[in-house]
């Protein structure tokens, strides 16, 4: 396969409604889409870099660059051009592993369209449809956040999981607990808020038998987290600090998560994210995918990911409204709590013209 040249294309897309973290709030989307040119197929990626460095060290400015400046070039200068060709081609560059998983997303894509073949079955899916969990930010009341909590259970999600910080962590976990029933399937993620100080104080959210506590330290510091782990009964899952199979492996061993949240952007494509899948099911470890508010593009290559037999936990691979009003894709809608995987060549979905129009503030194409 030959690359003929990738588009750059730069899109903001409005929430539904801000969505408040541990390290910020968002209004909207500003994404960066690859669109890859081979000599007999185009393919989509997504890169889900945010637009600031707060998630972790990319953002979005970043990845275009490194992208037109690095990445892009030196694949149009290789021998090979294939999905599995991308991450050692790029291996010299250090870090940028959402800009890395963008542009292997779409080659991948490319790839199996030109062949007919679906990414589920690239990845080895057992699942048609998977269990949908939803993320729900930080409100500025208890009322506000139990009205958001019902309305998506109205909507049928399988599990909760609500974004948590010092000075909103027990009152809203206790009033949902209490509100909703124990049968509830409810986590939390702190987004690196805490500290391995904060041992006895997140020990208090132990009664509520939560599935998960989510990166609840800094994503650096393992060891904190094993040892938080030996002084809390929920088990800890990381997000942030697994970055490959390698940390997935070296955190196990040193026994600081009991659980792992699985994002193909973050560790620098779906092939890695499906080494770390296999990593985790060879230590009994369950896997669930996140999210990074990812448009249609995405979340189909995710529910893809998601039906992976070690994915044994509801992702946060919501419907496209739960951000979007209008998604760039044939919309996902939740249906009994699932999401159909999609059964197309490659990631199966591609972008409504005029919906990606409307939402793209840049395009630039790279001719190679
Ligand atoms: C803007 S927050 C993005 C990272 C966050 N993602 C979510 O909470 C889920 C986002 C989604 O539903 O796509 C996480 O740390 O897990
Ligand atoms: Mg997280």
């Amino acid at each position: 396969m030959k690359l003929t040249g990738v588009e750059l294309r730069r899109i903001t897309m409005p929430l539904v409604a801000p969505f408040r973290t541990s390290f910020g709030t968002q209004t909207s989307r500003d994404a960066l889409l690859l669109r890859v040119v081979t000599g007999n197929a185009e393919g989509w990626g997504e890169c889900v870099a945010m637009s600031d460095p707060l998630y972790s060290s990319e953002y979005v400015d970043a990845a275009a660059d490194v992208l037109r400046r690095y990445f892009i070039p030196t694949l149009a200068a290789a021998d090979r051009l294939d999905a599995h060709a991308v991450a050692p081609a790029l291996a010299k560059f250090r870090g940028h592993r959402m800009a890395k998983a963008a542009l292997e997303m779409g080659v991948l894509d490319a790839e199996l369209r030109a062949e007919g073949r679906p990414l589920s079955r690239e990845l080895g899916a057992v699942r048609e449809r998977v269990p949908c969990g939803v993320s729900v930010g930080i409100m500025s009341s208890i009322p506000e956040l139990l009205d958001a909590v019902a309305g998506y259970l109205d909507a049928g999600y399988a599990r909760i999981k609500l974004k948590i910080e010092p000075g909103w962590d027990v009152a809203p976990v206790a009033a949902v607990r209490e509100r909703f029933g124990d049968e509830l399937l409810l986590q939390v993620d702190a987004n690196t808020a805490y500290t391995v100080g904060d041992a006895r104080h997140l020990a208090l959210l132990d009664p509520f038998d939560l599935l998960l506590i989510e990166q609840p330290l800094d994503e650096e510091d393992l060891l904190g987290h094993a040892e938080l782990a030996r002084q809390i009964r929920t088990p800890v899952c990381l997000d942030e600090s697994i970055t490959s199979a390698r940390t997935a492996a070296d955190a196990i061993r040193l026994q600081a998560c009991a659980i792992v949240n699985v994002k193909p952007g973050r560790v620098g494509g779906y092939l890695e994210a499906r080494r770390i899948h296999d990593v985790c099911v060879a230590h009994g470890v369950p896997v669930w995918c996140g999210g990074m508010l990812e448009t249609g593009l995405g979340r189909a290559a995710n529910l893809a990911l998601a039906a992976l037999p070690g994915f044994t936990l509801p992702g946060d691979t919501s419907g496209s409204d739960r951000y979007y009003r209008t998604d760039i894709t044939t919309p996902f809608v939740v249906r009994e709590g699932q999401l159909d995987v999609p059964t197309g060549p490659g990631i199966g979905v591609e972008p409504l013209a005029a919906e990606l129009a409307a939402v793209t503030t840049s395009t630039e194409w790279l001719p190679l």
